[in-house]
């Protein structure tokens, strides 16, 4: 399984600019946080002359006094510090949680705005991965890397200074050392973030494995495939186990170098400055305040390489957002949107319309497909799998605009109108409906917020639901179960019906479904979409010979084309395909099995 498309492409940092231009609303915030963030380091700092002090005058000097006075000096600059952390630390997180918030709200909106075609070539996990895992490391980046890396710098520049100030001499021979601490610490700690970034790679890996054996978990029972995943993803494991030894390892030989290193070096200053204390050429509080302010500069070298790395995934993460924010759906409403005529009259007209899926360019879905359903009229497509019968509904909900051609609705060409105005007048009732994980009251209404209750039962009762619905432990208010798992087909077809009797659509697009229902069921289904299509323009891709005898006119597609039209009766006569589909489905009738469909049947005498 290649995750590679969930990791961040670059490693540049250049992409961070773009993520500190979601703080400006909140600059005031921002701007104290900082002050905080300087002062914090500033008493880091003092602490170096707090030292000196309480050496060189209190303890040497013998004073009590001195040594109070040094001790209150202490105590304000603990004091500020604390205070100055407290401050920062709150304010900085805030931002970055609410950095992360308004990211993922605009993410999620432009996602939600984008067309069809963007879902085909992204995967779902990688949609899902960025808004929840990407936006978390931006949370960790905002609210706490960029001001470790600005408090690390400052204290590293700051400390170097204090080190001159202290002793020009030792701090000569501490920059001469610097080389032999750095080098072997950057190599390891470089390998160290290379190892941390392929264990995050391995662990991702295993998540997706088990985000697809769980969604897919019947088919996994039904196929006996347990023992199989098992083995694979006990070997994932086992190889993100792998990986993550190997970083512990070279973690473990980091901090044991940098430990040997740092306090070697230590010793050599220690070594040379005392004998400039006994010399009397260097005071024991200077030689403590240089010692203080040589941790701090080495702990501050030694953290920048580990935050460098955070702040580098960070900037892979905040590109990958930046790029989903700033994706544009290929449709969209035109700068001035025509108006549908009102009242609605339901008349769609396909004009040599051809169509391209853009996953497929070789192949046309629609070649010069031509038709005009007036309104009212109750239309039938019928045609093997791969016909383009999905392919006219995908065009009529503008999924897609067609190469070719023109689709006009209630004459408008679909490509002036706002979607979201043509999508309010249309209604799909697909094969397989979606029900939502909220109760029967919000899976009816979905898509129709302002209906009332009394109007969602009506609608329930016209779609046959009622009953069974008023049957479930909380009636309406029983929680459907996600993708709707606790309801059978029939129960989730009738739903979806319920969904289109509340919308009252001009135009009824309707994918009879394949799959088998019992008789009872099937009645139901049957009868509600009688009632359903009454008095509207409908078009049904047909799976029964009672869709296909009560419609207007049937329209016979194969690869894109019409190949014959007419009413049932008519193509009977014509003794063509149609009929050869017909015969085999009154037999198939005659069996009583539902579960033939004309599609199958249709590819079976083809
Ligand atoms: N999203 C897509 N990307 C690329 N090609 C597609 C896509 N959807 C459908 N196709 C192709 O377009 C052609 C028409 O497909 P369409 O789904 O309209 O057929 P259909 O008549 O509805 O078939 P079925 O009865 O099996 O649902 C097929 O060759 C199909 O492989």
């Amino acid at each position: 399984m290649d995750r590679s498309a969930d990791r961040p492409r670059t490693r540049n940092l250049g992409a961070l600019r773009k993520l500190l231009s979601f703080t400006r609303p909140y600059i005031g915030q921002l701007v104290i946080a900082l002050a905080a963030l300087v002062l914090a380091a500033g008493s880091v700092l003092a602490f170096g002359q707090v030292i000196r002090m309480l050496v060189d005058s209190g303890l040497t000097s013998g004073s009590t006094a001195e040594l109070d006075r040094a001790l209150m000096f202490f105590l304000s600059v603990v004091l500020v510090t604390g205070i100055a952390v407290a401050v920062r630390s709150y304010l900085l997180n805030w931002i970055g949680e609410r950095v992360v918030a308004d990211i993922r709200t605009q993410v999620f909106a432009r996602v939600l705005s984008l067309d069809v075609g963007f879902f085909e070539t992204t995967r779902v996990g990688e949609v899902i991965s960025r808004l929840t895992s990407d936006t978390a490391l931006l949370q960790v980046v905002v609210g706490s890397t960029l001001a470790m890396v600005l408090r690390t710098g400052l204290l590293m520049i700051g400390g170097i200074l204090m080190l001159a100030i202290t002793s020009p001499a030792l701090t000569g021979l501490v920059l001469l050392g610097v080389p032999f601490v750095i080098v072997p610490a950057w190599l390891l700690g470089h390998r160290v973030r290379r190892l941390s970034r392929d264990s995050q790679d391995r662990i991702a890996d295993v998540g997706a494995y088990v985000d697809e054996v769980v969604h897919g978990i019947r088919t996994v029972q039904a196929c006996c495939h347990e023992p199989i995943d098992r083995e694979r993803y006990g070997q994932q494991v086992e190889s993100a186990f792998e990986v993550a030894a190997r970083r512990s390892m070279t973690s473990a030989q980091l901090a044991g170098v940098s430990t040997l290193l740092t306090f070697g070096a230590i010793g050599v200053v220690l070594w040379v400055g005392g004998r400039q204390v006994l010399a009397g050429s260097l005071s024991g509080g200077e030689l403590s305040a240089f010692l203080f302010y040589a941790v701090v500069v080495a702990g501050a070298v030694g953290s920048l390489s580990e935050l460098m790395g955070q702040l580098l995934r960070g900037a892979g993460a905040s590109e990958r957002l930046m790029e989903l924010l700033e994706s544009r759906p290929s449709i969209c409403a035109p700068a001035q949107p025509r108006p549908l005529p009102n009242p609605p009259r339901g008349q769609v007209i396909f004009e040599a319309v051809h169509f391209i899926y853009p996953a497929r360019p070789d192949t046309p879905a629609l070649d010069g497909f031509d038709i005009v359903i007036e309104p009212g009229e109750r239309v039938a497509l019928v045609g093997p799998s791969g016909a383009g019968k999905s392919t006219i509904f995908q065009l009529l909900l503008r999924f897609y605009d067609p190469v070719s051609g023109a689709i006009r609705f209630d004459g408008v060409d679909l490509r002036e109108l706002d979607p979201v105005a043509l999508r309010r007048r249309l209604s799909l009732v697909p094969q397989d409906p979606v029900i939502f994980g909220a109760d029967a009251w919000e899976n009816i209404r979905y898509g129709f917020a302002g209906a009332s209750d009394a109007d969602v039962r009506r609608a329930a009762e016209a779609a046959h639901a009622l009953e069974f619905l008023d049957r479930l432990p909380q009636g309406f208010d029983t929680f459907l179960g996600e993708r709707g798992v606790r309801l059978s087909g029939g129960e989730r077809q009738r739903i979806a019906i319920a969904r289109t009797v509340l919308r009252d659509p001009t135009l009824l697009l309707l994918d009879e479904a394949t799959s088998a229902l019992d008789a009872e069921s099937e009645r139901l289904v049957q009868d509600a979409l009688e009632h359903l299509m009454r008095g509207r323009t409908s078009i049904v891709i047909a799976h029964r010979l009672a869709t296909v005898r009560n419609a207007d006119r049937i329209i016979v597609l194969d690869q894109g084309r019409i190949l014959a039209s007419g009413r049932h009766e008519e193509l009977i006569a014509q003794d063509g395909l149609y009929a050869r589909l017909a015969s085999l489905q009154f037999q198939d009738a005659a069996l009583a099995s539902p579960r033939a469909t004309s599609a199958g049947a249709l590819e079976r005498c083809a």
